[in-house]
């Protein structure tokens, strides 16, 4: 990648390999997000989408390669509290809300910036706070629910309320893995415009296997296969690509 494009991207991922006891899990894996982009990363079981979150969030260390935030912040450098920290949120594919607090509290407990749980659900809010969630409530379609236990949501209702919370800690770039596991199809649908929403104030890369999905989102698709990019580009073209057809969306 040329200089003057690498100066624009949020995510910056170039030549990064992990090797697991002799198994090759990213193989020289490079793509560029840029800020305000969605994508879409899609592939087939085992093509290392995993591991690249994990390499993006600390998780795992690459043997080598580079993995840049901003341009500039060598994440490989850093642990999962600092890489947090900077501004990146990852959505795991299960939901994790606090089932016996009420949508509203889950929301306040997020941004509650270190303080315990007592302390946060009982310090009085400022008027900053409160615009941050009654905004987060509007955008996670979940207005109506906000005095709803988060034990009683559906399964995507769960799901909005874990991308809210990590939209209170305002992150640049959010990763998704998997998000529409389980979800009706309405809320499917729901999702996707919910993430594009999202995706005008920050950049967002979702790991999905759902294609109608990937359709909805309507954004540039990168295809992962043995831990390599093996195409990149519109839904449309790369599911036209024979390489694409033969490793994943023809089986
Ligand atoms: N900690 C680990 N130790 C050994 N092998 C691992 C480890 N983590 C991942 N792998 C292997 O690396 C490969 C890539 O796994 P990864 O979970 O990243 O794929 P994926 O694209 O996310 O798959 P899926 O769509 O099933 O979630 C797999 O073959 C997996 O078995």
């Amino acid at each position: 990648m040329i200089q003057s494009e690498k100066a624009a991207t949020i995510l910056y991922v170039d030549g990064v390999s992990v090797t697991f006891d002799g198994f090759r899990a990213l193989n020289n894996l490079s793509f560029y997000v840029e800020p305000g982009e969605l994508r879409a990363i899609i592939g087939p079981n085992g093509a290392g989408k995993t591991t690249m979150m994990d390499i993006i969030t600390g998780k795992t260390r690459p043997d080598s390669g580079d993995v840049l935030f901003k341009s500039e912040v060598d994440l490989t450098k850093l642990d999962e509290a600092d890489i947090a920290n900077l501004g990146i949120g990852r959505k795991f594919q299960k939901p994790t809300v606090f089932e016996s607090h009420t949508v509203f509290d889950n929301l306040l407990l997020a941004c509650s910036g270190g303080r315990g749980v007592f302390q946060a659900l009982f310090h009085r809010l400022g008027n900053r706070e409160k615009q941050r969630i009654e905004e987060t409530l509007a955008t996670i379609r979940l207005g109506d629910a906000r005095e709803t236990l988060a034990a009683n949501l559906s399964h995507g209702q769960k799901q909005w309320l874990e991308i809210g919370m990590l939209l209170m800690q305002e992150p640049q770039l959010l990763l998704v893995d998997e998000p529409v596991a389980g979800m009706t199809d309405s809320e499917t649908e729901q999702t996707a415009i919910l993430l594009r929403e999202i995706a005008k104030t920050r950049s967002v890369v979702v790991v999905e296997h759902d294609m109608e999905f990937v359709r909805d989102l309507d954004c540039k698709v990168t295809v992962l296969h043995e831990g390599s990019v093996l195409a990149e580009g519109r839904l449309d073209s790369v599911q036209k690509d024979p390489r694409v057809i033969e490793v994943y969306l023809g089986r």
